[in-house]
């Protein structure tokens, strides 16, 4: 395999003579692929189907929050001429009429002199103006003041209440958080658990959303075995398979990992034939520069208009050169073929497939946080003409950023420890110690 620095050929320099030939700019790769995606089609799922997802219609309540007036301690129901003046030395004595619990039937009438037992959530009784907590009485055990209501006999007798308690004293007005008819979230909210609460709490079972994009991750290659088997004379394991539909679960996508496709375009054809069916978007690994067994590329060069077509360019960038894009099959389904590389592919995936999974799903900004960092270290060789992205660990307290690895797009181990990519301008060949560089944030 030819390293990442390869690619001083006249070719790389657009002159206009061969526009095949030339390198493509990243964003003018990603603006390609970004207008030819279109956000999937809204549907409707159930609540926590929905989590992540980008909701497209309006939500308004159809009834108040909460729906009746009820109690935030647990305590007794009193009215307030009742309790006035009350102390613990000259308490109010009420007469207990019974409980007041949440979800309860019918509640008892709270008349002159009298107080129900109530729980925290449980609806104000009529005639009750205020609520009295348990500490603030003797709990009906006739003693000091209580810490806690004693059992379910506690429902009649007599309470001692030790303090006032002002009109509506511990009580949760009925539609104090939301009234009916209140637009309560708008399209174009990303639904988070606060979010799917809410819908939960007023009632809404379904929500109409943009769905998760399905996508299906199939690395190809003769030389690659699943982890977990034994490796012989001239094999791999497949990391690509798992590093990128990890990368599309992370984006939000629904993934399906299908294992490693062989080098023959028959095998990869009905690979893809297959797979269709259950695909908003495919992404492949591997067969896409100038080898000999290069089949990711000789199977979709070759598309019939019906079939589709997928472009495969060279990129100004480095890792991840070589790339392929288009749509492909009945519905024109997006796909992606990445480099093999596994550092390439795992680069490619974050500046081109996670921004189009995150348009199918409606979701914005689709591009990774880029902050300005300095570097601590020195970057010799970052190739000219081409945006080097090289692993670093960046340190948002101090704004520093350091590298993890060097250029090599098969460095596994200092990829696993970056949290973000050093952007190497096309123009910059070296960069000093100490040079603030833009850093594309991973995490
Ligand atoms: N003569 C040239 N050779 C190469 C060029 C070039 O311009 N001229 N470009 C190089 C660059 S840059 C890249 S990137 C790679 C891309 O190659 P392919 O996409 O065809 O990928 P493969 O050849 O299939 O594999 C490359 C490399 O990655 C390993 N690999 C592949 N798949 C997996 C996987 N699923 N898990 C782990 N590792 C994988 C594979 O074994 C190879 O070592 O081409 C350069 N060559
Ligand atoms: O440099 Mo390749 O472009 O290793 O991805």
């Amino acid at each position: 395999m030819s390293s990442s620095t390869d690619g001083t050929a006249a070719a790389e320099v657009h002159d206009g003579r061969d526009l095949e030939d030339r390198l493509w700019p990243v964003e003018e790769h990603l603006a390609d692929i970004l207008g030819k995606i279109r956000p999937l089609e809204p549907i409707e799922l159930q609540l926590l189907d929905a989590q992540g997802c980008v909701l497209v219609e309006d939500i308004t309540a159809p009834a108040a929050l909460p729906p009746f007036d009820n109690s935030s301690m647990d305590g007794y129901a009193v009215r307030v001429a009742d309790v006035e003046g009350a102390t613990e030395e000259f308490p109010a004595v009420l007469t207990v009429v019974g409980d007041v619990a949440a979800g309860g039937g019918e509640p008892p009438v709270v008349g002159p002199g009298e107080a129900a037992r109530i729980m925290t959530g449980a609806p104000l009784p009529p005639g009750a103006e205020a609520v009295v907590p348990v500490e603030w009485t003797d709990g009906g055990t006739g003693g000091g003041p209580a810490t806690a209501m004693t059992g379910p006999g506690g429902d009649s007798g007599e309470v001692r209440v030790h303090r006032p308690a002002g009109a509506r004293a511990h009580v949760r007005a009925r539609g104090s958080d939301v009234t009916a008819g209140d637009l309560v979230l708008r399209a174009g909210t990303v639904l988070g658990p606060a979010q799917i609460g809410l819908l939960a709490a007023i009632g809404r079972a379904t929500v109409t959303v943009r769905p998760r994009p399905r996508v299906v991750v199939m690395s190809t290659g003769s030389e690659l075995v699943p982890p977990g088997e034994r490796l012989g004379p001239g094999l791999i394991h497949d990391s690509n398979s798992f590093v990128l539909t990890a990368c599309a679960r992370d984006a939000g996508a629904l993934a399906y990992r299908v294992g490693a496709v062989g080098d023959e375009p028959e095998t990869l054809r009905a690979a893809l034939e297959d797979q269709l069916v259950r695909a908003d978007a495919v992404v492949t690994s591997g067969g896409v520069s100038v080898g000999a067994y290069d089949v990711v590329k000789e199977t979709l060069s070759g598309l019939t208009a019906e079939e589709g077509s997928v472009a495969f360019r060279r990129l100004a960038m480095q890792p991840g050169k070589p790339q392929g894009f288009g749509r492909i099959g009945p519905d024109r389904t997006p796909l992606f073929a990445l480099p093999g590389n596994p550092v390439s592919s795992y680069v490619s995936f974050e500046l081109f497939v996670r921004p189009a999974l995150r348009a199918l799903m409606g979701l914005e900004p689709v591009d990774r946080r880029t902050v300005r960092a300095v570097c601590t270290d020195g970057i010799e060789s970052s190739p000219k003409g081409r945006r080097q992205y090289l692993r670093g660990r960046h340190d948002p307290a101090t704004g520093r950023v350091t590298t993890v690895g060097g250029a090599g797009s098969h460095l596994v181990k200092a990829l696993a420890e970056a949290n973000a990519l050093i952007v190497v301008p096309e123009d910059t060949t070296g960069v000093e110690p100490g040079a603030e560089l833009d850093v594309v944030l991973l995490d």
